[in-house]
């Protein structure tokens, strides 16, 4: 019916936003390191803190992208990444947990990520999320438009005219509903999980500042961006 297709302009938008999500992707995997070696915190800590550096660099890249987010208010679009450079940040690496690989691997990747260094009252909520994720099997374009829903987020802090972003929001949320009754056909309310992981991510994202503070060894070191990211030191 009319109301289900993927009109042209949508295809477009969808194309815009896949390959921008493809053309950004993290350069160095993180699985692949830690699936070679155990490190300690300390190594883990500095293994995070690059991966997100440049997962942060990734992000704006990806976000420049997104058709209409340039044309929003200069500071609103900083508000927007600061407001979602943590969950994104969660998001990739759940997808890079969910990844397919062989079962040993993935067990050995969670053990590594279980013994690095993040505090243990973190550990469940963080694998409930990364498992949820992993189960809902995500095409490519789902995990691409999911990430720009995220970044077009109306109530993050500080910005001035959320109306905008919940505009440019909408038509993605639109897209997103259309692409997973397509993709998943049997499943109802796959659409409505779907969001309903974002809730998820955006509590799993509150306690971060905890999360980093509390990380097993003193003298947690930074870099400038992640600073101005993740409001620390
Ligand atoms: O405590 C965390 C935190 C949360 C909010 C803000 C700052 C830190 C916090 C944050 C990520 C992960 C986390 N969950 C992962 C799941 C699978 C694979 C790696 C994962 N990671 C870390 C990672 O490098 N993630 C990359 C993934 C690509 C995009 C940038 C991020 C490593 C870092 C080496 C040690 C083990 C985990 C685990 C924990």
């Amino acid at each position: 019916s009319k109301k289900l297709e993927i009109n042209r302009e949508q295809r477009a938008l969808m194309k815009a936003i896949v390959d921008a999500y493809n053309r950004h992707q993290i350069p160095e995997d993180v699985a692949k390191k830690l699936l070679q070696d155990q490190y300690s915190p300390e190594e883990n800590f500095l293994l995070l803190t690059e991966m997100a550096t440049s997962q942060v660099q990734v992000l704006v890249e990806f976000t420049k992208n997104i058709p209409g987010f340039l044309s929003l208010d200069r500071e609103d679009q900083i508000a927007l990444l600061k407001g979602s450079a943590v969950e994104a940040m969660f998001l990739r690496s759940a997808q890079v947990f969910s990844r397919k690989m062989p079962t040993e691997h993935t067990d050995v990747l969670e053990e590594r990520v279980r013994k690095s260094g993040i505090p243990d009252e973190f550990m469940t909520p963080m694998f409930n999320f990364y498992k949820s994720i992993g189960e809902l099997h995500m095409v490519q374009e789902e995990q691409a438009i999911l990430t720009a829903i995220t970044i077009l987020t109306p109530d993050r802090p500080y910005v001035k005219d959320p109306q905008a972003v919940e505009r440019l929001q909408e038509t993605m949320l639109d897209v997103l509903r259309k692409l997973c009754v397509l993709q998943h056909p049997q499943e109802q309310q796959y659409f409505a999980r779907l969001l309903g992981r974002l809730t998820e991510l955006r509590t799993l994202s509150h306690y971060h500042s905890e999360m980093l503070a509390s990380w097993r060894m003193n003298d947690h070191k930074f870099t400038p961006l992640l600073c101005e990211i993740w409001d620390v030191q």
